[in-house]
C-alpha cells in the first residue's frame, strides 16, 4: 500500500525546562544544568536547546551584555553603527563556542558589553533601561538578519538549533560559573526552529523558557505592541517575556499580581472572594484582560533576584520543584531534579496557577 501522507507522531507535551538557583548567591558551574535538561532529550527534537545564567559576568556587572545573532558581516557593520551611536562599547567579540558535530550553520554570535552614551539618554528623556528596550527593539524589528537575543547586566541567555546538552557543549557553558541557570529543550508548536526562536527568550535581566503553547499570542502581541514591543521572534513565548517587563517594571506591579494577571483566577472564584480582593481582581482582569496567557503552559521565569516558576490555571503542562539546603530546583519532570540532587529535602508538585518563587537572599522582590 502507499502512503502519501507520512503521519508524523504528535507529541503535544514536547518541550522541557528546568531551573536551579543557590539562594545565598553562590555561583556553580553550567555543568549541572546540562546533565537535569540532557536527562528530558526526548522532550525535545533537536529544533532549540537553551540557557540563561545569572552572575556569570561579575567584571562587566555594571554594563548591559548584549548577545546579538548576524546572519552575516554585513548585519553586523550595519548593526554596530547604531550600537556606536546609541552605547559605549567598553568589550566586545565573538562568544567563544566549541565545535559540536551537531550543531550546524550557526549564525555569528557576538557579545557586547555596552553602556547607553549619557548624551543620547539624556536627549531622549527615557530611564536607561527604557532606552535600552527601545534599542533592543529597534534592531530586532529594523536590521534585517540581526536579532539581540540578551540584554541584560551579569546575566546572559545561549541558545540555538540543537538539542539542549549540545547547545550548551557548543557555548562552553561548563566554564562559566552562575548563581541560577535554567534550561529548555524545544519541541516547536506552530512555528519554526530557528536559531531566534529557540528559548530563553529576554529583555533586560528577565528571562523566560517554556513548556506549551500560547493560544491568546495574537491578543498578547497586539497589546504589547501599543507599548513599543515588537514580538520579531517569530516564536509565542517571546511574548511572555514582554508581558512581565510590561507589568512589573513598566507598571510597578508586584510579581504575585502580575502573576494574577497571567494566570488570572476563574471569575467563579473571583465571585467568591472578600469584597476588597474581589475588586483588586476583578480591577487586575479589566485592565489588563488583553494580558490573559491562555493555553497549557509551565514556564521558569528569571531575573538578577530569583526564579519564579508558573503553570497554567488548570495544570496542563507538567511541573516538579524541590529544595535542598540553598538550593531550589524546578524542572518539567522530577528524574531531571534526582540527576543532579539525588537525596533532595523537599519534594513537590505546584498547582496550577501557584507560583514557585526562589528569591535570592536580601532581595525583597524577583
Ligand atoms: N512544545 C512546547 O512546549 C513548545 C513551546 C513553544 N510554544 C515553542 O514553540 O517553542
Amino acid at each position: 500500500m502507499i502512503t502519501l501522507v507520512k503521519q508524523y507522531p504528535r507529541i503535544p507535551s514536547g518541550c522541557a525546562i528546568s531551573g536551579i538557583i543557590n539562594k545565598k548567591g553562590q555561583v556553580f558551574s553550567g555543568a549541572d544544568i546540562i546533565r537535569s535538561i540532557a536527562l528530558m532529550h526526548d522532550r525535545s527534537n533537536g529544533l532549540g536547546g537553551g540557557f540563561a545564567a545569572y552572575g556569570i559576568y561579575p567584571e562587566y556587572e555594571n554594563h548591559y551584555a548584549l548577545h546579538v545573532f548576524y546572519e552575516g558581516l554585513t548585519c553586523k557593520e550595519k548593526a554596530e553603527q547604531f550600537i556606536n551611536e546609541h552605547f559605549n562599547v567598553d568589550s566586545n567579540g565573538k562568544i567563544p563556542t566549541r565545535k559540536v558535530c551537531s550543531i550546524t550553520n550557526p549564525p555569528l554570535i557576538w557579545r557586547y558589553f555596552v553602556q547607553p552614551k549619557k548624551d543620547k539618554l539624556l536627549q531622549s528623556e527615557l530611564t536607561e533601561e527604557e532606552y535600552v528596550v527601545r534599542c533592543v527593539m529597534r534592531i530586532n524589528s529594523e536590521y534585517d538578519g540581526t536579532y539581540i537575543f540578551s540584554s541584560g547586566k551579569n546575566m546572559g541567555a545561549f541558545k540555538g538549533v540543537g538539542y539542549p546538552e549540545d547547545i550548551g557543549e557548543f557555548y562552553r557553558l561548563d566554564e562559566y560559573r552562575g548563581y541560577i541557570w535554567t534550561a529548555h529543550g524545544r519541541f516547536p508548536t506552530n512555528t519554526p526552529g530557528w536559531w531566534g526562536g529557540a528559548h530563553p527568550f529576554t529583555l533586560l535581566d528577565w528571562s523566560v523558557v517554556h513548556n506549551g503553547e500560547i493560544s491568546s499570542y495574537g491578543a498578547n502581541a497586539r497589546f504589547l505592541e501599543m507599548f513599543g514591543y515588537k514580538c520579531t521572534l517569530q516564536t509565542d513565548t517571546e511574548a511572555i517575556t514582554y508581558i512581565f517587563d510590561y507589568l512589573i517594571r513598566k507598571q510597578g506591579l508586584s510579581l504575585e499580581l502580575a502573576v494574577a494577571t497571567v494566570a488570572a483566577p476563574f471569575w467563579k472564584d473571583i465571585d467568591r472572594m472578600e469584597p476588597a480582593e474581589k475588586d483588586l481582581f476583578t480591577a487586575l482582569r479589566a485592565t489588563y484582560s488583553s494580558l490573559l496567557v491562555n493555553g497549557p503552559f509551565s514556564i521558569i521565569l528569571g531575573t538578577r533576584n530569583g526564579i519564579m516558576a508558573l503553570n497554567d490555571r488548570i495544570k496542563l503542562r507538567s511541573l516538579v520543584a524541590a529544595t535542598k539546603g540553598d538550593f531550589l530546583y524546578v524542572a518539567s519532570e522530577e528524574s531531571a531534579i534526582r540527576e543532579i540532587c539525588a537525596d533532595p529535602d523537599t519534594v513537590w508538585t505546584p498547582r496550577g496557577g501557584e507560583p514557585v518563587i526562589g528569591l535570592l537572599e536580601g532581595a525583597d522582590r524577583l
